[in-house]
């Protein structure tokens, strides 16, 4: 077959993702994120900001979630956060681009689960497109996963051809709960990896212009198996509880 000075290309893809993941595994245990620039070439990150874009305009957005009253009952809908998301697997027509997106962080995070003995990643969220659509809107600082929910690892791919600081929208990132932001520019092919958990608080400065990211999450499996369990038996106290507070004794059966 083709041999390449000994290698084969797929020899070359190999080493190229073992290299990366060092690098990133390296900087997320020195200072908790890392960043990948033209993590995929340019042509495909347009070609997925393409497939966004066409996402945005068929309306398969929704708003970001409303909050509802302000305290005293009346329903006020008030926004915690002014992002538009869609849900994506991969297999949704017009995503093909999405998709290979989706496939190739699972490989890099493969290369990077090999590296990380604290952590075993096996699972991801599906994709979560975003979309700011400017005028200031912003998202309030929080943690992604404040209560171990099993979320161990944020991606998040920026599609903002040309963005510069005047535009606003910086992921203003405060990693071990810094004072000082680390203000990251949402550009286009940028590849942005952090721990989800409380190391890295994190909030979008408001943006004066139409900013759009693709976000994964990782689960580790045990965090997430406990999470599970927790989940359920929270389910199951919640039903005997329902069952006994409208008298009936059926809630307490099963
Ligand atoms: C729905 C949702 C979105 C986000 N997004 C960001 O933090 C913005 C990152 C960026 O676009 O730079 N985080 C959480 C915990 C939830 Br939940
Ligand atoms: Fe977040």
């Amino acid at each position: 077959e083709n041999r390449l000075n000994g290698y084969t290309p797929m020899d070359l893809l190999q080493n190229r993702f073992f290299e990366r993941a060092e690098f990133v595994v390296d900087t997320l245990r020195k200072q908790g994120y890392c960043y990948l620039d033209d993590f995929h070439g340019e042509d495909i990150a347009l070609k997925i900001l393409s497939e966004v874009k066409n996402l945005h305009h068929r309306e398969k957005f929704t708003d970001g979630e409303l909050v509802s009253s302000n305290g005293n009952g009346s329903m006020l809908n008030k926004k915690i956060r002014d992002d538009k998301i869609a849900w994506i697997d991969g297999k949704e027509e017009n995503c093909q681009a999405i998709s290979h997106h989706m496939t190739t962080v699972n490989t890099l995070i493969r290369f990077c689960n090999g590296l990380i003995e604290e952590y075993d990643i096996e699972h991801r969220t599906k994709a979560m497109v975003a979309c700011y659509p400017g005028q200031g809107t912003c998202y309030k600082r929080h943690v992604d996963n404040p209560n171990k929910d099993g979320r161990c690892i944020t991606t998040l791919y920026y599609l903002n051809p040309g963005w510069t600081e005047e535009k606003g929208g910086m992921l203003n990132l405060y990693p071990g709960g810094s004072e000082e932001p680390v203000k990251i520019l949402p550009r286009l092919d940028r590849l942005l990896l952090f721990w989800s958990d409380r190391r890295n608080p994190h909030e979008v400065a408001p943006s004066h212009d139409v900013r759009y990211a693709i976000t994964l999450w990782y689960f580790d499996k045990n965090e997430r198996a406990r999470f599970r369990k927790k989940q359920e038996e929270e389910e199951r106290k919640k039903a005997i509880f329902s069952g006994q507070e409208n008298g009936s004794n059926e809630g307490g059966g099963n």
